[in-house]
Parts: structure tokens; C-alpha cells; sequence
């Protein structure tokens, strides 16, 4: 087993930087449905190239490498304890190159590992079997997305869809109601597994082992095939679109597994994945430790598609306005934006997520923040041997974790703009228009897209919070983005979730008897 170690490091470093065939022609598809020259067709195009960067780059797609997730086959008697420990090295060795963000987070200090190891950290699960070959599967599965998995326990009432009962048109509803509630928070267009019964811990298990069917995959079971394919034909029309901007295509992929359940019991589980959606697998010589083939055809085969007519210029000009703007910015500039410009930012920006609005709330900042953009982002970020730090992927987080804290340090700082993915709540949107604040969309997962436009690091403070959390000052150039809530009251978030409720609305009558 001398290749072992080196062989899981690949696993990690082409799961994280090469999304696999069958995701790659389920966004190409995605493309080729949604309307041109629309928002969601302009971020799938701009998903499209992040995909295609990242492989280039060797960097990691989205900036949330995730729960590292390792499901092992192996011939009867192979020594897993060795394995395991060859993991967890192969594990660091990836971090600290790069390929994966620290991620273990301690849950009471708030310290990061720095390494990916900790208690839970990272996932292996072992099965044997009877094979001569080890098959070793990992799955990145980022904590945004992973916000957005719901269970649901039958019988029960459904905001839109009322009634769903212990049968498979209420476990339908389920289904329909677990993409209506992610919005765009989850990164859409996304895809779902679903685990039917078992217990709490067993259906998210059943839900989250259906992410590792392949796109195309045909389920052997008639019925649940009819549901996986009602789903497709129908969570389109919920109109949520790319990031939650609208749109003709919310989800890319649904995969239904059924188990026993307990009497008591009757649980859906949904695990939500986003486009992001990186799984892979390795066959290896279970001497050597070798690579003997991938389990998923690999990306490298399958280009994303280059389609003219949705690049940004071909988009109809009456529906758009580009605003390029420096920082500092007034509050003169920001009341003229309205939902739906496009805003390019040059200058300092300032990363800020969960810890630091937390702190902020109490506590001073090193930096003059009047005028200032914050990104919701926790970038990758790796040391150059000079000793300067290099911006390594660095997308945007789901806003609205911050939600209790923004409206008051948008005004406590002076902010004029907060830049993340998912949207943001009421109480932001009325300080948004109170002080004179916007808040602009990013592409969530285009971790290489904006960090080309992160030029230079000014500088970093709080590290002790750790490299996601901490407050990085950065140079950006042409760091574009969509006002989704702007300093008028309008946002563009509650309006898709309205829209989309409506929508869900018409999935009420029982479909299946
Ligand atoms: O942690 C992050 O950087 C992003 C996270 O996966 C999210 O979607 O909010
Ligand atoms: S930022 Fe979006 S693409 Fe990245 S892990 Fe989170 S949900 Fe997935």
C-alpha cells in the first residue's frame, strides 16, 4: 500500500478542482434551458468559466471545500486503521497546499484546526466487500448547502402544499417543498438526494448516499423513478433560477432511496447539494495502493460550453446598467443603484463573516469602515514562500447567517455595501434604506472567478479566528456583482420567494393516488 497516501491526496485535489462529467452536462443542459440574456443566464455562463479556471488553476472551485466525506470499500482484511491514518495526512497535506479550506472549526472556542482534522473530521465510513480492489469515494459537500438539507417527519402540513400524508404523494410534497425552501441559499441550481425512512441519523445517511448516483442514473424502483422524474418535469417551475435570481432551471439532478422505518416513524430526509457539486472516486490495487480508474468520468473530457449569446455584452441593454464604482463610496452613488444594476467594484474591500459580526457588535475595528464594502466571504488563502499571503479561491457565503447583526453594523461603521449570495432579510433591507446601503449578489461557489479580481492582500486582522473568519483587507479590480436589495426597499429575494411560493402553491392536488 506504499501509493495509498498519495493516491487519496489525487482523490482530494481532482474532487475539489475538477467537477465530474455528469455534473458538468447537467449545467451545460442547464444552459442551454435557461433564457438568454437573463441574470441566471449570465451567472451560468460565469459558473461555466469558474469550472473550467478552477481546473486550469488546480484550485479549488467554491472556497467551502467542505465536509470531507470518504466512503471505502475494501477486500475482507485490509488494514483500515492504516488507511485511515494515511487519510487524515493526505487530508492536511491537501490543506496546507491549497486544495482544501481549513474547515474543522472547534464548536465551543471557535478555533480552527487548521488542518481539517478534528473530532468528526473529517467523514470516513468503511464497508467491505467482495472485491479484490479498493474503491475509495469522497464527497465536498459545502456548509451552505448543507444549511439547506431538511427532514421532514409524515404527517405533516406544508406551508403552500397543506397536508402531506404518510404515502408517496405526500413524500412528493416533501420533496417539493425542500427545494422551495432553499431558494437560492444553497447555491442553485442544485441537486437533491432524498432518503425515504429509516431513523433521523439513518435517512439523512440514505439521503446523502444518494448524491452518489451519477446524474443519469435511472432508479431500478418504478415508483420512485416516477418521483424522481416528477420532480425533474416540476421544481422548474418554481422559478427560483440560478442563485435564487429567477429563472428556468432550479434544479439539476433528484435521486430518491427508500428504506424501512419504525412504526412511529415516517421521515423524508432531503440532502441538498449545490451546482458545486463535487464527488468522485478512485479504484485502487489494493497492493500498491495505486490508481486503477476513477469512478465517475472525469471533467477533463467534457468541456463546459462557450455560448456566445450569453455573455454579458450580448444582454439587452434596456435590462441592464453597469455601474463601476471605487472605494470609498458615497451615499449620493448608492441611492442612485436599483435592484437589477450591475455594479464593478475597484479598491479596498474587507472580508467579514460570522465571527467578525458577531464581535463587531461590541467591539471597534482596526480599519475605517465609512464608506466601505464588506464581502461576505472566508477565502482560501496559502503563504508564498516571500511570505505574502495569496488569495486561493475566495466566492461569496450565504448572507444571511448574518442577518441579526447587519442592519446594525451597516450603521455603527457607516457601510455601504455588503456583498454575498442568498440575499438578506427585512431587518437589513430597512437599515439598507435607513442609512443608504446596498446589497449586491455574487455567483456563490465562483471561488476563481473573483479571486483573479482579488489583486493584492492590504492585509489581515482577527486571524485568531481563523483563515475563513478573519478580517482580510483586500485590493480588488472589477469585482462585479447584481444589486438584489437595494437603499429604495426593493429586493429582489423577496420577490423570487413570493413568486416561487405562488408557484408552489399549484403543486397542492394529489398527484400520486
Ligand atoms: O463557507 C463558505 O465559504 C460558503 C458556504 O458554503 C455557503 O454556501 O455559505
Ligand atoms: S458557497 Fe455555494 S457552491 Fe460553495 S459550498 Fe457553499 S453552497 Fe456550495
Amino acid at each position: 500500500m506504499k501509493h495509498f497516501q498519495e493516491s487519496v491526496y489525487k482523490l482530494i485535489v481532482e474532487t475539489s478542482t475538477n467537477l465530474p462529467a455528469d455534473v458538468r452536462k447537467a449545467i451545460n443542459e442547464a444552459r442551454r434551458q435557461e433564457d438568454q440574456g437573463t441574470r441566471a443566464a449570465l451567472s451560468l455562463t460565469t459558473i461555466a468559466n469558474n469550472i473550467e479556471m478552477a481546473e486550469t488553476n488546480v484550485s479549488p472551485i467554491c472556497q467551502d471545500t467542505g465536509m470531507p466525506t470518504f466512503i471505502i470499500h475494501t477486500p475482507v482484511g485490509a488494514n483500515q486503521l492504516i488507511m485511515k491514518k494515511q487519510i487524515l495526512q493526505a487530508v492536511s497535506q491537501a490543506t496546507k497546499e491549497g486544495k482544501l479550506r481549513e474547515n474543522s472549526v472547534d464548536s465551543l472556542t471557535g478555533a480552527n484546526s487548521g488542518d481539517n482534522l478534528g473530532p468528526g473530521t473529517p467523514v470516513i465510513h468503511f464497508e467491505q466487500w467482495e472485491r479484490d480492489d479498493i474503491e475509495v469515494k469522497l464527497i465536498l459537500k459545502g456548509g451552505g448547502c448543507e444549511n439547506k438539507n431538511i427532514q421532514y417527519s409524515l404527517p405533516a402540513e406544508l406551508p403552500g402544499l397543506g397536508k402531506a400524508g404518510r404515502d408517496l404523494d405526500g413524500i412528493r410534497k416533501c420533496i417539493m417543498h425542500a427545494v422551495y425552501q432553499a431558494q437560492g441559499q444553497g447555491c442553485s441550481a442544485g441537486f437533491i438526494g432524498v432518503g425515504i425512512g429509516g431513523d433521523r441519523t439513518s435517512g439523512y445517511d440514505l439521503a446523502k448516499q444518494q448524491l452518489f448516483r451519477t446524474a443519469d442514473d435511472v432508479n431500478p424502483n418504478p415508483e420512485l423513478r416516477k418521483l424522481e422524474e416528477y420532480v425533474m418535469d416540476n421544481a422548474n417551475k418554481l422559478g427560483i433560477g440560478t442563485m435564487g435570481f429567477g429563472g428556468q432551471v432550479t434544479l439539476l439532478g433528484c435521486k430518491v432511496g427508500v428504506m424501512n422505518r419504525l412504526p412511529a416513524s415516517f421521515f423524508v430526509s432531503v440532502a441538498y447539494n449545490c451546482w458545486a457539486f463535487r464527488r468522485q472516486g478512485v479504484l485502487l490495487n489494493a497492493e500498491t495502493g495505486e490508481i486503477n480508474g476513477w469512478a465517475y468520468d472525469r471533467g477533463s473530457d467534457v468541456a463546459m460550453e462557450q455560448d456566445e449569446t450569453a455573455q454579458a455584452d450580448a444582454a439587452p441593454v434596456s435590462e441592464r446598467r453597469e455601474i463601476v464604482l471605487q472605494t470609498p463610496i458615497s451615499e449620493e452613488q448608492i441611492r442612485e443603484l436599483r435592484v437589477g444594476d450591475v455594479v464593478v467594484i475597484n479598491g479596498l474591500i474587507h472580508t467579514g463573516r460570522d465571527a467578525l459580526h458577531k464581535y463587531l457588535m461590541d467591539n471597534d475595528t482596526p480599519v475605517d469602515l465609512n464608506g466601505s464594502v464588506i464581502y461576505h466571504c472566508g477565502p482560501v488563502m496559502v503563504k508564498t514562500e516571500e511570505g505574502e499571503w495569496q488569495v486561493k479561491a475566495a466566492g461569496p457565503t450565504t448572507s444571511i447567517r448574518e442577518e441579526p447583526y447587519q442592519g446594525d453594523i451597516i450603521k455603527k461603521f457607516g457601510i455601504r455595501a455588503v456583498i454575498g449570495k442568498g440575499g438578506m432579510g427585512a431587518k437589513t433591507l430597512a437599515a439598507l434604506q435607513d442609512h443608504g446601503a446596498v446589497y449586491l449578489n455574487a455567483i456563490g461557489g465562483a471561488a476563481q472567478y473573483y479571486a483573479q479580481c482579488l489583486k493584492k492582500v492590504e492585509g489581515v486582522d482577527y486571524m485568531e479566528f481563523g483563515i475563513p473568519e478573519a478580517m482580510w483587507h483586500l485590493q480588488c479590480e472589477g469585482f462585479a456583482a447584481i444589486v438584489t436589495m437595494d437603499s429604495h426597499g426593493n429586493s429582489l429575494h423577496a420577490e423570487v420567494d413570493k413568486n416561487s411560493l405562488e408557484k408552489l402553491e399549484t403543486f397542492k392536488e394529489t398527484v400520486f393516488k
